[in-house]
């Protein structure tokens, strides 16, 4: 079939090359004229047969909602859009409502892998109706990863691909993969430094890596931190920073809305923030604080830099 797909970078480009792979025709627009194969939505619209499927792979937010609505007064009754960004799922709902306002079909798709979907392929997570769902079905049956007939999973058929229930759905079933990614990484990051501050470990990269066989904590996170241990074994080359592009932040909002207990996806989130801080105020508080009440030592901060009056 022909899929028309909107933004090809990291993600995108290498979804077209897999849905091409597959047997597909991809006709792709991006705003960089080095990657695209057409140079307008109009173009791509226009190189569409009807009924049209449209993939938006697109930054969340205004990017999404711009080229949602763009392609509302572009596309026809019968069409399908899907926003397979990491979009908020209560978006979902707004994009959809407009569309169908002209006929046109809303699909929601969580899609997970990073870069190395074209090789392994995509986890997908689908919201939508049936009827809309059908329509994009052989795409996602392309981008998904294979099942694999010699895994031990119970899932069997049912691994890589779920259509999770209506519009939002599958943004949402995102959503909390998201969290979990977090919580998930942030046990491995503690366990290992954990492991780097004791003498009694000599090969932390060792253990790290005969934890990726055989034991319960076995998953692809691990086998990546194993790969990120290779390629630096003291993780020197970077530092402790780590951004949130706000999946964790939904994830957190909605476990308060339902009064779901997320502690531990709660305090992944907060200690990404805590990684932004070159110098915490809470703890200049706590400090503070001690040196008042009880007389405790505090650290005299770095002198300011002199401005250099020249
Ligand atoms: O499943 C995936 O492939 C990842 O979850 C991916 O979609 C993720 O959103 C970004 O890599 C960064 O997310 P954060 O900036 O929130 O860490």
């Amino acid at each position: 079939m022909q899929l028309g797909l909107i933004g090809l970078g990291k993600m995108g480009g290498n979804m077209r090359e897999r849905v091409r792979r597959a047997g597909h025709e991809v006709v792709g627009y991006d705003r960089s004229p080095e990657l695209q194969d057409v140079d307008s939505l109009e173009a791509l619209v226009g190189a569409l047969q009807a009924p049209r499927v449209v993939w938006v792979m697109v930054p969340a937010g205004d990017p999404t909602r711009e080229t949602v609505e763009a392609l509302g007064n572009l596309l026809e009754a019968g069409d399908v859009v899907v926003d397979g960004g990491n979009s908020k799922f209560t978006d979902d709902k707004v994009h959809a409502d407009l569309l169908a306002t002209k006929g046109i079909g809303y699909v929601d798709a969580g899609v997970s892998g990073g870069v190395w979907g074209l090789q392994n392929g995509y986890a997908l997570m689908v919201g939508g109706s049936k009827e809309d769902v059908a329509k994009v079905q052989p795409i996602f049956d392309a981008l998904k990863p294979p099942v694999d007939k010699e895994s031990d999973s119970p899932a069997g058929e049912g691994a890589g691909f779920v259509h999770a229930g209506p519009v939002g759905a599958g943004h949402f079933a995102k959503m909390v993969h998201n969290g979990i990614e977090y919580a998930m990484m942030q046990a491995y990051g503690e366990g290992y430094e954990l492991l780097a501050a004791v003498d009694l470990i000599e090969d932390v990269p060792g253990v790290v890596a005969s934890w990726t066989q055989g034991t319960v904590i076995r998953s692809w996170l691990l086998d990546l931190l194993v790969r990120a241990l290779q390629e630096d074994p003291g993780l020197d080359d970077i530092t402790g920073w780590a951004a949130d592009s706000g999946e964790g932040r939904w994830t957190v909002e909605q476990a308060i809305e339902h009064a779901v207990p997320m502690p531990a996806i709660s305090a992944s989130l907060f200690a990404r923030f805590s990684s932004r801080q070159d110098d915490s105020p809470t703890m200049k508080a706590v400090a503070a604080l001690r040196n008042q009440f009880g007389g405790h030592a505090v650290q005299a901060a770095k002198a300011r830099e002199v401005e250099d009056p020249a």
